[in-house]
Formats: C-alpha cells, sequence, structure tokens
C-alpha cells in the first residue's frame, strides 16, 4: 500500500487544484485569518551579552508572556547548524524509495520515523508537511534505525549539533529556574535531568499553489518542556497573540525556543506554552528542525513542591508523561 507522502502530492499538482483534504475551512485558512502586514517581533535574546542578569530576566520575562522567543549569539556555529541543514535537505531530496526504508512503521507507539500524519485531525483534514522524527539523545534512547544512511555525514552532523545543543538547554533550564525562585540546577532535575529525551524531527513543507488555504503544522501547544527550533529562510512560523494570527519575523541564525505544556505545568503556570501554527510557500520549501525536550515516557511531571502552597493550590495534575500525551493526542481532558 502506497502511503500519502505530501512532497509526492506536491510534485503531482498542477496549478488548477489540489486535493480537498489539504483545504481548511475559511476559519483556519491563514489568507483569511493572518493578521496582514504586521511581524510579530517576539523577544531577540543575545545571549553574548555579558549583562548575565539582564539575559536571564529577558528569559524569564518572554516565558512568562509570550511562550516564545529568539536567541542570537547562542554559541552553536553557523557552519554546525547549516550542515544540520543540509544533510536534512539532501535526504529530503533523495528518492521516495530511500525515504520509504525510514518509515514509521504502521502501528508503532512511538512517533520516530518518517512520514506524514497519518491520522486526519477532527476536521478531516490534513497539513502541508511530511516530517522525520528520531531521538538524538539520551544515547540509550536512540534508536539508529530511523537516522538516514544517506548522506553519509547525517550522523556527524547531528552529532556535531547536540553537542552544541546540550550548552543551549542548560543556560535556558538554569535561568528559568532562578526565574522561578528555584535553585540554578533544581528545574532541570525536576523536569527528567541528563535523561531528558532530545527529539528532533524534520518538518519538510513542499511549495504548494494555494497557501493561502491550506496550513503546514495546525494549531498547537508542543507537549515538551522546550523546543528549540531551527528554521530555514521561509517564512512560515505564526503564533497567535492578542486573538489574532501573526507571522513570527524570520531571523537569520536565531533559534526559535517554544515554551511547551510541561514547562508551563512544572512552573504552575508562571510559563506559558504558545500556541502556533505553521503556513507553507507558493514557490519555496520551507524546512524546520525542532528538537523537543521532553521527560521520559514514565517520568511524572507535575507543579514543582517548591511552587505549590495553601495560597498557590497546583494548578495542574501530576502525571506520567505518557499519560499526558495520550490524552492530549486522543483530546482526553487533562
Ligand atoms: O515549522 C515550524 O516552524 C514549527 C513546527 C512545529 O510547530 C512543530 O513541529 O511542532
Ligand atoms: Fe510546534
Amino acid at each position: 500500500m502506497e502511503l500519502l507522502r505530501v512532497q509526492t502530492v506536491a510534485s503531482k499538482t498542477n496549478n488548477a487544484a489540489i486535493p480537498a483534504m489539504f483545504v481548511r475551512a475559511e476559519t483556519e485558512q491563514p489568507g483569511i485569518t493572518t493578521v496582514h502586514g504586521i511581524k510579530l517581533e517576539v523577544p531577540i535574546i543575545d545571549f553574548s551579552n555579558p549583562n548575565k542578569e539582564k539575559v536571564l530576566s529577558e528569559i524569564v520575562e518572554a516565558s512568562s508572556k509570550w511562550g516564545m522567543f529568539q536567541i542570537v549569539n547562542h554559541e552553536i556555529p553557523s557552519h554546525v547548524i547549516s550542515k544540520l541543514q543540509s544533510v536534512g535537505k539532501e535526504f529530503f531530496e533523495s528518492p521516495q524509495e530511500e525515504k520509504e526504508l525510514y518509515a514509521k512503521p504502521l502501528g508503532s507507539e512511538s512517533v520516530e520515523g518518517y512520514g506524514t500524519k497519518l491520522q486526519k485531525e477532527e476536521n478531516g483534514k490534513k497539513g502541508w508537511v511530511d516530517h522525520l522524527f528520531h531521538i538524538i539523545w539520551p544515547p540509550s534512547s536512540i534508536n539508529y534505525h530511523f537516522w538516514p544512511k544517506n548522506p553519509p555525514s547525517y550522523r556527524e552532523a547531528n552529532e556535531e549539533y547536540l553537542k552544541y545543543l546540550h550548552g543551549v538547554v542548560d543556560k535556558l533550564f538554569k535561568s528559568m529556574s532562578i526565574g522561578l525562585g528555584l535553585e540554578e540546577d533544581e528545574l532541570k532535575k525536576a523536569a527528567g535531568g541528563d535523561d531528558m529525551i532530545h527529539l528532533l524531527k524534520i518538518n519538510y513543507y513542499p511549495p504548494c499553489p494555494f497557501p493561502d488555504l491550506v496550513l503546514g503544522v495546525p494549531p498547537h501547544t508542543d507537549m515538551s518542556h522546550i523546543t528549540i527550533l531551527v528554521p530555514n529562510e521561509v517564512q512560515g512560523l505564526q503564533a497567535f497573540r492578542d486573538g489574532h494570527w501573526y507571522d513570527v519575523k524570520y531571523v537569520p541564525n536565531a533559534l526559535v525556543i517554544h515554551i511547551g505544556d510541561q514547562m508551563e505545568i512544572i512552573s504552575n503556570g508562571k510559563y506559558k506554552a504558545v500556541f502556533h501554527r505553521t503556513t507553507v510557500s507558493k514557490d519555496e520549501t520551507r524546512i524546520s528542525w525542532p528538537v523537543f525536550i521532553e521527560p521520559q515516557p514514565e517520568y511524572e511531571v507535575g507543579p514543582h513542591p517548591k511552587l505549590v502552597n495553601e495560597n498557590n493550590p497546583p494548578k495542574y495534575k501530576t502525571k506520567k508523561y505518557k499519560d499526558y500525551a495520550y490524552c492530549k493526542l486522543n483530546k482526553i481532558p487533562q
């Protein structure tokens, strides 16, 4: 059975029509629901600023008020990011049979593998995007079966990126920990410590003749603690702010940070998960590389005990991450 791949659909469409399953209701169409002419300038935080307290307070404020920010002058060299991008792009540009070698096995409970969201959304629609998911950390959770063997430098490029990513993760967790009034290392420890899963996803959004009618990834908050995302230069990320959808300005060489559900829970609501979605382009391919930093499936997450008391009751239940994920994916109230 041949599975639906958006890249294949895109290569076969002419400019006359696209399959109805991709065409959104007007209430969702980005052409209608996006505030045009204004790009949202989410906070841009300069990691190289010698004023460390300023950087810390900017991270805390952005996490509390926006749930999203961009980091510039982080310590990940641009050649490391370019390499991550070029090997990912090469994978998606390889022949379809090659990509299918990494397809997510049917019925598999893990998200790992190459594919297209098979389950339609409630409204029966599909996003204009294919993806590849694989865990890059910790070593005991990695399944190399899902790491492309071609191009041959794929693994090395991903490992090199990961080496630098650890520093960014640590800095974010430390700042957010202090922002909660905790000791520097307490938040990371409560979030799952060095065992936290780093799940890489590559989103591949082919050009679409009717970009105003479709969405890439539909509106959602990430389930992770935090997500660290590298985009290519094609506009597409949007955030929901004050009741409207806005394009998030593309900043060259920046990392985009999303606060996810688990961080909102652990902080008992101080940090806010950001509601976001993506649009696609008429003539360019957009690609993004989010890494979801999340607990192990069996790990229990709840509001940090030091943040709750009689005056501040827990706003969220404590539960295993896998149970949280199950409820969210199956739309069961948490
Ligand atoms: O492509 C992007 O910029 C965002 C993708 C996203 O939100 C996701 O994969 O969860
Ligand atoms: Fe997301």
